[in-house]
């Protein structure tokens, strides 16, 4: 951060004088960030005396404006409010703006500051250089780095009573994503508020890096264990090493030069990415780097895997349990945290899972945490409408396309998508002819309705899910590869609930859920649901417990004889009822992701989204059935 003067009353009045009425540079009194800006508002042929405007936009344009930066509104949220609550005793507002100087968001008390602060600091102001002269935020928008304007410092004297600091906030891309302000009417100087801004606005960026949908993330630094406050370089890299972002300090400190240059992991850093990469997956916690200059750095994980935290039994007044996807298992959290941050990079999702496992639950969760969660979520399952209909159900229709067609024509669910999500559970049953036209939506984003030359264009997310094995289907000539590669943004594969290590948690969720939600379990009956397969996975243990709950006397605790006769666990994984299709999804998904990791059954564990023990389990269940039908030929 460059040095910028204290400013003082005196220096800022001696620095007007110097210029406005002398003609003189006073960069030895003020920031130079403010004489350029003086100047460029002298060129304009803007007078000091102009009436200032804090017109916000329409309400339309402000939520384009606010749709734009949502990536930064989210990562924006928490460190805006700590800062809120760090500088508002000072009498300070906080504001934040997006990368052309519209305000978008605002925090701190604003309701006791004077008028033109009140009607400044409002969501779709313009607060750019244009608009309001010079000032801390059109300063830190124009020069990229932080910037102090002191009342007198402003160019239109409407606006001195403001004394503001600012500072910009740099995208994962190097591109100015906004810039975060502080603003009081006290004329004392505070030298400690530049530095909470810029803290503030680094936060930011260290979340919007987060939000990457990087494989790895490295923070550098010259010892192993970075102290805090530190300036951090961030280095954030995909599956195969490529490299996806650099942060502002990492930016410079690696020198424009090298980055140009640079592709991958390997293009920076002498060894090798995989090598990396295992190391951190075996549990290392700073690794020594050289970088291609010669420089001798250590690298962390900037953003170290989450502890499980310890499970504690819900009691009857807990969240409802649908909003509730996991209960502990760090392996589902993982998963979904990936895929909520793919959604946000606007990555299309495909749930894979077998049935019951909680797939379109999911798509329910993701939908309303995501940014189009405001907006509707239309679903089709492609399984369950004849093939005759899905076609108009998908596009839609105009009045007479067909026999029976509706009067005045139908929007079909990717055009009542708009603005929000198309879930297309069992995306594996779509007929081959309807899957090019699938395919040239998602391309073009525009839809045309059975009958109609016009296309519309539609803005959504899409999530598809299935329970079958795409690729086999590819193989065997029912599933478009071009359509797969298309839904298959991320795939989010849901564990079996025989392989939950979250089960007696859920148990005790889904318990509360029925009834008046205070039933009890006997520890026999907790034993036999969590020795019991699943195959049914959550829809079977959810209907176990309601026929219990059904069978018992309304106090009594719930027994084994209060449960249905389960049958007994098939002993061979192919006799369950999903067991052929699932073992080819399966082994299909172990085999690629080995062959990714040169066999490291740790990564591949990883990349799978199931613990080391469940691969190990899996990988003695091929060898055994491979020398079984070695031995029956
Ligand atoms: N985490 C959970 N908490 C509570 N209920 C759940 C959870 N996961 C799934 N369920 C319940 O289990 C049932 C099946 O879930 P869902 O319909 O999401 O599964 P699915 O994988 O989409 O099934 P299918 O493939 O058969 O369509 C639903 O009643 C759902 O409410």
């Amino acid at each position: 951060m460059n040095a910028t003067p204290i400013p003082s009353l005196e220096s800022a009045v001696a620095a007007r004088r110097a210029y406005f009425e002398h003609g003189l540079s006073p960069s030895d009194l003020i920031d130079d960030a403010i004489f350029r800006s003086w100047t460029r508002c002298t060129a304009a042929d803007r007078r000091e005396r102009e009436a200032v405007e804090f017109q916000p936009v329409g309400h339309a344009q402000l939520r384009q404006l606010r749709d734009r930066s949502n990536d930064l509104l989210r990562a924006a949220r928490e460190p805006l409010e700590r800062l809120a609550r760090a500088v508002s005793g000072a009498g300070y507002a906080v504001l934040m703006t997006d990368h052309r100087g519209y305000a978008l968001s605002v925090a701190g008390a604003i309701d006791q500051r004077p008028h033109p602060m009140r009607l400044a600091f409002r969501p779709g102001v313009d607060l750019s250089e244009y608009a309001i002269g010079t000032s801390a935020m059109s300063c830190a928008l124009t020069e990229r780095r932080p910037v102090r304007v002191f009342g007198p410092e402003h160019f239109f004297s409407a606006i001195r009573g403001f004394h503001c600091a600012a500072a910009p906030i740099i995208a994962p891309d190097g591109t100015l994503a906004g810039v975060i302000d502080i603003t009081r009417d006290s004329p004392l100087a505070d030298p400690g508020a530049l530095a909470l801004v810029h803290q503030s606005a680094q936060a930011i960026e260290r979340e919007l890096f987060r939000a990457l949908p990087a494989a790895l993330t490295l923070a550098l630094g010259w010892h192993p264990a970075p102290t805090v406050g530190e300036l951090t370089l961030l280095v954030a890299f995909g599956a195969e090493g490529e490299l996806l972002a650099v942060n502002e300090p990492a930016r410079r400190f690696i020198g424009a030069d090298a980055l140009s240059a640079a592709s991958r992991f390997e293009d920076l850093v002498d060894g090798r990415f995989g090598d990396c990469a295992a190391a951190f997956l075996r549990g290392a916690e700073a690794l020594p780097l050289r970088l291609r200059s010669g420089l001798q750095l250590y690298a962390t994980l900037a953003d170290p895997p989450a502890r499980p935290t310890p499970v504690t039994r819900p009691t009857s007044h807990a969240a409802p349990v649908t909003g509730s996807l996991e209960f502990g298992d760090p392996a589902i959290s993982v998963r979904l945290d990936a895929g909520c941050r793919a959604l946000a990079n606007g990555l299309p999702l495909l749930v894979l899972g077998e049935t019951g496992s909680g797939k379109e639950m999911v798509a329910q969760t993701l939908h309303a945490r995501s940014r189009y969660g405001d907006g509707p979520l239309v679903a089709l399952n492609c399984a369950a409408i004849p093939e005759t209909l899905i076609e108009s159900e998908l596009f839609g229709h105009v009045e007479g396309a067909y026999t029976g067609a509706r009067r005045g024509g139908m929007p079909g669910k990717i055009e009542q998508a708009d603005g929000g999500t198309l879930f297309l559970d069992e995306i594996g049953d779509m007929p081959l002819h309807l899957q090019a036209r699938l395919l040239r939506v998602l391309e073009t984003r525009e839809v045309s309705r059975l009958g109609s030359v016009t296309n519309r264009k539609v803005d959504c997310q899409l999530i598809c899910a299935t329970h079958q094995d795409i690729p086999r289907a590819v193989r065997e000539g029912r599933f478009r590869a071009d359509l797969y590669y298309r839904i298959n943004g991320f795939s989010l594969r849901l564990p079996p609930l025989r392989e939950r290590s979250d089960l007696r948690a859920l148990i005790h969720a889904l318990l509360t859920g029925i009834g008046n939600g205070s039933r009890q379990l006997s520890s026999d009956s907790m034993q036999l649901l969590l020795s019991h397969p699943w195959f049914g996975n959550t829809r079977e243990l959810k209907h176990a417990l309601c026929y219990a709950d059904a069978m018992a006397d309304p106090d009594d605790a719930l027994l084994p004889a209060h449960f249905p006769e389960f049958s007994a666990p098939d002993a061979l994984p192919g006799c369950s009822p999903m067991g052929g299709l699932l073992l080819t999804l399966e082994e299909d998904a172990i085999t690629r992701s080995l062959q990714a990791t040169n066999g490291d059954v740790r990564m591949a564990a990883k990349m799978l989204g199931i613990s080391r023990a469940t691969l190990y389990r899996r990988l003695r269940k091929r060898a055994t059935t491979e020398a079984v039908s070695r031995s029956v030929q």
